[in-house]
């Protein structure tokens, strides 16, 4: 595909979603649709689409609108793009400006265009994060690191690091996490390199690897919100653990064998029904369900279709998992709390309420992680009893 036409996949995949169609589906539906596009032409694609996404509000302002060919336009003008040769009606390029699309508007002045974010959550940005809410907001607009965590029950960083490079793929460690290397060059040859086949690399981000080093060493651990299971890979992944993991949606744990498998490692899937007769654990991890608004980076959608009536549920929920995982932890041993929002409301706040609903636990550790260069925003938290 040439550029232009991809871009004019990209404003059909926009218009799509106008219709209501979340971006993965409305990008599946395109992809079905167009067997002529090839995987570089798929991910150019996604990545307009995730431009626009990143930056909607600015994308609508400098093009003028909402439809996806405004976006497309605004998007690429804030890239600093020359339109004129993508938009020349050639082929499959997107027809030619007209000329009120042709004048580029004033840049915006106003706050919410120049953060990217709804008008309902700039308060709690504010709020959550003080001097470093705008930081954050421009941080969310562009697009995140990609990051790997190194299997050290299986390989060195430094060798892993060595066999990248090998393979086209360049990398630098990241201060975050040991075991975490930030892939600067060939992100897409990841999945087929031989360190990712042979289990030595999973893809996960370097804050999130950081709040699994920070658990303490034990003999038991629970991740009671596993998902996809990336958390309860890397605590496999630290020797002498024996890891249990847990999700309301066992659905949503069924590549965790694959990739188990694939790591060398052992994890055992614990059902809700089961789970009070498996513990105590002497840690248990709550990678509580959350806004992800530190990774609306990954998932720009989030921060459009978020609402506050979704946060007051969250919270709620977050609440109850962290009473329930209480009663699972050893007597001596560590209730672990982890999001990856950047919200008070979510994550201090939820400690707080915990504290003060349970007196007899007290909290040992707490860390936020701010979205920048390095990883994704998140918040962690340590409780043990007194
Ligand atoms: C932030 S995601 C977990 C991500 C995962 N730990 C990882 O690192 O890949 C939160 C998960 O919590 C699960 N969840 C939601 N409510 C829950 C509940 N009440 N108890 C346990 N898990 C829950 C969701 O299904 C979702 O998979």
């Amino acid at each position: 595909m040439t550029p232009g036409a991809r871009i004019s996949a990209a404003i059909e995949i926009l218009n799509t979603m106008a219709d209501g169609v979340p971006a993965e589906q409305a990008l599946t539906r395109w992809a079905r649709g167009s067997r002529y596009a090839g995987s570089k032409d798929r991910a150019a694609v996604r990545d307009h689409v995730f431009d626009v996404l990143r930056q909607r509000r600015l994308a609508a302002h400098l093009g003028g609108g909402d439809t996806g060919r405004a976006l497309m336009i605004g998007v690429l003008r804030a890239q600093g793009i020359d339109l004129a040769p993508l938009f020349n009606g050639q082929g499959h390029a997107p027809l030619p400006l007209s000329d009120a699309e042709a004048t580029a508007p004033n840049a915006p002045s106003d706050m919410a265009t120049l953060w990217n974010l709804p008008d309902w959550i700039i308060p709690l940005f504010q709020a959550s994060l003080g001097a470093d809410a705008e930081a954050v907001a421009q941080a969310l607009q562009s697009r995140a690191p990609i990051s790997v965590r190194v299997n050290t029950a299986q390989a060195t960083v430094a060798d892993v690091a060595e066999a990248l490079a090998e393979a086209g793929i360049e990398t630098r460690t990241n201060d975050l996490c040991t075991t975490a290397l930030t892939v600067t060059e060939g992100e897409r040859k990841l999945r087929n390199s031989d360190s990712y086949l042979h289990g030595d690399i999973e893809l996960q981000d370097a804050a999130s690897q950081a709040v699994v080093a920070s658990l303490p060493d034990a003999e038991r651990m629970l991740d009671y919100c596993a998902g996809g299971g990336g958390k309860a890979l890397a605590m496999a992944a630290r020797r002498d653990a024996t890891v249990f993991a847990h999700d309301i949606d066992p659905r949503r744990m069924v590549d965790l064998p694959a990739r188990a498998d694939r790591a060398g490692a052992t994890v055992r899937q614990v059902t809700t029904d089961e789970l009070d007769g498996a513990g105590p654990f002497d840690v248990v991890l709550c990678d509580a369900p959350c806004s992800g608004s530190g990774s609306w980076r990954r998932s720009p959608e989030g921060k459009w279709t978020f609402t506050a009536g979704r946060l007051e549920e969250l919270t709620q929920i977050q609440d109850k998992i962290l009473d329930h995982s209480a009663t699972l932890t050893a007597k001596s041993g560590t209730l672990a709390y982890a999001t990856c929002s950047v919200l008070h409301s979510e994550n201090e706040d939820r400690a707080a309420a915990f504290l003060a609903r349970n007196p007899d636990w007290t909290q040992v550790f707490t860390k936020r992680f701010q979205v920048d260069a390095h990883g994704d925003g998140f918040f962690t938290a340590h409780f043990k009893r007194r």
